[in-house]
């Protein structure tokens, strides 16, 4: 399969320090190359600075797939990065990265962030004092998994010093070095530990025994991570591959309590759906809504995770209408009860209601539902005032019995037919 993908152009193996040399030139590689990032290349080389592609879009690119963002590490520190973009005029943009050694540079309209190598010299499970470095090896030491401590040059030497290709192609995902030190110097990745599981193995429980302990024992660090980090994390785990499998291993890790997920979650049910929906790229709210068994639990997690408003209702509605907003018995093809519930319940958006129809599993509704639009009522106010209705009150219960009508006419019935049930 990689051949496939042409990554392996030349192969040649140097010993140093363990460190496995390769060339990379697939026509992804080839893409990244815009004349923003030959300017970048062009002046690290000049003033003698290496510059290395690094962490994620070099595990994206050995499988396969073009990166959405490119990470650059260097040798050069930032105040040299600094001197050198500004005596050639390049302008540098939002300088908040500087203290954690990261500088963005920007070129033909792209912007370049480049952070220099560097050592975590102290960790509180959150944040990281850091020392630079001219140290590749050290740098990739201090990353979280071996796939995601790769560089890779310009020239497309990669550069690996843990094993990360061979664990790539063989869908491992194993922490670089020891995974209680990984973790222990910052609790999110025990989640992204999940989260990248479900893109690279191939099958669910394939973990490493050590690597679950050393989850289960430092499960407790992830208290004191942020909401908001976690949410991203984990909803990105839930729409990899596994994402019922590893949200089961969180409560086997008794993880739940910590990350806003209901202590008791209803797993059963959450597998259930999972099966039901997993084919219709259902959103993460819709397979987490199955953990919870009351409105408050989502309440609970939202305080935790600060999801969006959408989600947040998303789940509620899902909470609350789930076993009564279903298909009738007696007409078990018909979409009438969704649609009569979007008709009745104005601000319902049909997304909604598509996310029940997957958590419920109803495969030809669904498709169905897809493909309806919201007809529109035809009879307002103003039609009634013109036949002759005048109080307010008057007008709004018989717009409610038109609307009825209109239902039942399967929304066929048009202004004229609806009126003329006015008359005697
Ligand atoms: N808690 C973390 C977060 C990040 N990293 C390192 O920083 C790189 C970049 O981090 P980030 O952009 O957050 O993740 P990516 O691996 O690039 O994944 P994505 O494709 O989601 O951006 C990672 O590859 C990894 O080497 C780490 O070691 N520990
Ligand atoms: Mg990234």
């Amino acid at each position: 399969m990689w051949h496939r993908l042409g990554v392996c152009v030349v192969r040649r193996a140097v010993c140093l320090r363990s460190l496995y040399t390769m060339r990379v030139n697939t026509e992804d590689f080839q893409s990244l190359f815009t004349d923003g990032l030959k300017g970048l290349a062009e002046i690290f080389e000049k003033h003698q600075y290496e510059l290395r592609m690094a962490g994620g879009a070099v595990r994206d690119l050995l499988s396969g797939t073009r990166p959405t963002d490119v990470d650059f590490a260097t040798t050069a520190t930032p105040a040299e990065m600094k001197h050198m973009f500004q005596n050639a005029g390049i302008r540098m943009i939002n300088n908040k990265g500087e203290s954690h050694g990261t500088i963005t540079a920007r070129l033909h309209d792209e912007n370049f962030e480049v952070t220099t190598l560097r050592i975590d010299v102290l960790t509180d499970g959150r944040h990281a004092k850091v020392e630079y470095t001219t140290d590749w090896h050290k740098d990739a030491e201090r990353r979280d998994l071996t796939i995601n401590s790769m560089f890779l040059g310009l020239d497309g030497t990669l550069y690996d010093y843990f094993k990360g290709y061979e664990d790539l192609q063989n869908h491992k995902v194993r922490f670089v070095g020891s995974a209680e030190k990984r973790i222990q110097e910052d609790y999110l990745r025990i989640l992204r530990y999940f989260r990248f599981y479900g893109r690279v193995a191939l099958k669910p429980d394939d973990h490493e025994p050590e690597t679950l302990a050393a989850i289960r024992k430092h499960g407790q660090g992830l208290a004191s991570i942020s909401g908001e980090r976690i949410w991203v994390e984990l909803r990105k785990m839930m729409v990899g591959n596994h994402a019922a499998h590893l949200l089961e291993l969180i409560y086997d890790l008794e993880l739940a309590q910590y990350i806003g997920l209901p202590p008791d979650g209803n797993v059963e049910e959450m597998k259930r759906v999972w099966q039901n929906a997993k084919d219709h790229s259902p959103k993460p709210m819709t397979i987490l809504a199955a953990l919870f068994r009351c409105t408050e639990e989502v309440e609970k997690m939202d305080l935790r995770l600060k999801v969006s408003r959408e989600e947040r209702n998303l789940a509620l509605f899902l909470v609350k209408h789930r076993r009564e907003l279903c298909r009738s018995k007696e007409d078990p093809e018909s979409l009438k009860p969704f649609t009569d519930f979007i008709i009745d319940n104005r601000d319902m958006d049909t997304q909604r209601v598509c996310e029940l129809l997957k958590y419920q599993g109803e495969e030809k509704l669904l498709s169905e539902l897809l493909r309806w639009s919201i007809p529109r009522f035809p009879v307002g106010g103003h039609d009634l005032r013109k036949v002759g209705f005048t109080s307010g009150k008057e007008i709004g219960a018989t717009l409610q019995t038109l609307r009825d009508v209109w239902k039942k006419s399967h929304y066929q019935m048009d202004k004229e037919e609806l009126l003329s049930h006015l008359k005697p």
